[in-house]
């Protein structure tokens, strides 16, 4: 096989808690990550010369930067021979929106090219690669919805409600690192206890969202808008908010009475990773199983 194409899904932070903060500055976090059915589709081609082309370039990121290449870059060195690779983004993410596109685009290459270019890593090898490029990309290495701790990469495998979710994006690009390094930043909520029920999300919080909602009055009122339809939540650290819905239907009503000021996207919350679907559709075709 020369040519793959992989989806790299959103992940939503269903709560998302600051436990506490580490002497390097990263911070100990609680969260429950389940994948939306919302994804971004790579194209990759191998290719005779000993290169890494990525196509097209994202608005004010250096290649350099893309997380696509340097997953990429990381792979290159355990191949035993010379086939580059060329590589074809359709973004849908929104971008600083705590879907963590980025990471997923960076995992998803990770898992196309250890296929393409027959390099035999496992799952545990591709991720402390990925960590290198983010806390988010394990997660999508891994594939399965999963309650983390540490700084993300700590992962127990749950089963959530796989609900349909409004996400709604409030129009503006917030950097993670900015909030992370913010004095008013929550970092002391108490850690879970085994009695505490996971997957049961609505009971949580998330520590970044009255902080994000005060620096950003957007996003305070795209969560007034959503909390008409029920709970919602930040994701991540924003700019997405989201509340669920036990039908299609009824999220595609929430959606056509959106406000034009913002951006909304419909998905269905998925414990496995589209991405790994697609991988174990691929193999399971190429043997026969
Ligand atoms: C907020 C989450 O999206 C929750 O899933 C992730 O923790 C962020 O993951 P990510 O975007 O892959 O983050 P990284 O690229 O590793 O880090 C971006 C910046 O966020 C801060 N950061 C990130 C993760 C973490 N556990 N503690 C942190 O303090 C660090 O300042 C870092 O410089
Ligand atoms: N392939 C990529 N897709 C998106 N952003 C990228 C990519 N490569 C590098 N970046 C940089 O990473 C930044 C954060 O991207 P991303 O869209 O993953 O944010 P996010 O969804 O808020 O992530 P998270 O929830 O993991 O914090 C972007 O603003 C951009 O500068």
């Amino acid at each position: 096989m020369t040519r793959l194409t992989l989806p790299a899904p959103a992940k939503l932070n269903l709560f998302l808690h600051i436990t506490g903060r580490r002497k390097d500055g990263y911070h100990e976090l609680e969260t429950l990550f389940q994948f939306l059915t919302l994804a971004d589709q790579l194209h990759f081609q191998l290719v005779a010369e000993d290169v890494i082309r990525v196509s097209p370039s994202l608005p004010g990121v250096a290649l350099q930067d893309h997380l696509v290449f340097r997953a990429a870059q990381l792979l290159a060195p355990y191949r035993s021979d010379a086939r580059g690779i060329q590589i074809e983004i359709e973004k849908n993410l929104p971008m600083g929106g705590g879907v963590g596109g980025g990471s997923s685009d960076a995992a998803t290459t990770l898992l196309a090219l250890n296929y393409l270019w027959e390099l035999n890593l496992s799952l545990e090898q591709l991720a402390i690669l990925g960590l290198k490029l983010g806390a988010d990309v394990p997660i999508f290495v891994y594939g399965a919805a999963s309650f983390a701790q540490g700084v993300g990469e700590k992962l127990t495998p749950v089963t959530p409600p796989e609900n349909w979710y409004l996400l709604v994006h409030p129009g503006v690009h917030i950097s993670t690192a900015a909030v992370f390094s913010h004095p008013e930043l929550p970092r002391n909520t108490p850690k879970l206890t085994a009695n505490d029920p996971i997957t049961d999300w609505q009971i949580h919080h998330n520590d970044c969202e009255s902080l994000v909602c005060s620096l950003y009055p957007q996003v305070a009122t795209a969560r007034e808008w959503l909390l008409k339809y029920g709970p919602s939540r930040l994701t991540g650290t924003g700019a997405c908010l989201f509340t669920c819905f036990s039908s299609e239907n009824e999220a595609r009503q929430a959606l056509h009475a959106l406000p034009s000021t913002f951006r909304g996207f419909l998905a269905r919350g998925v414990n496995r990773s589209p991405a790994h679907v697609a991988l174990a559709a691929l193999t399971e075709a190429s043997t026969g199983a």
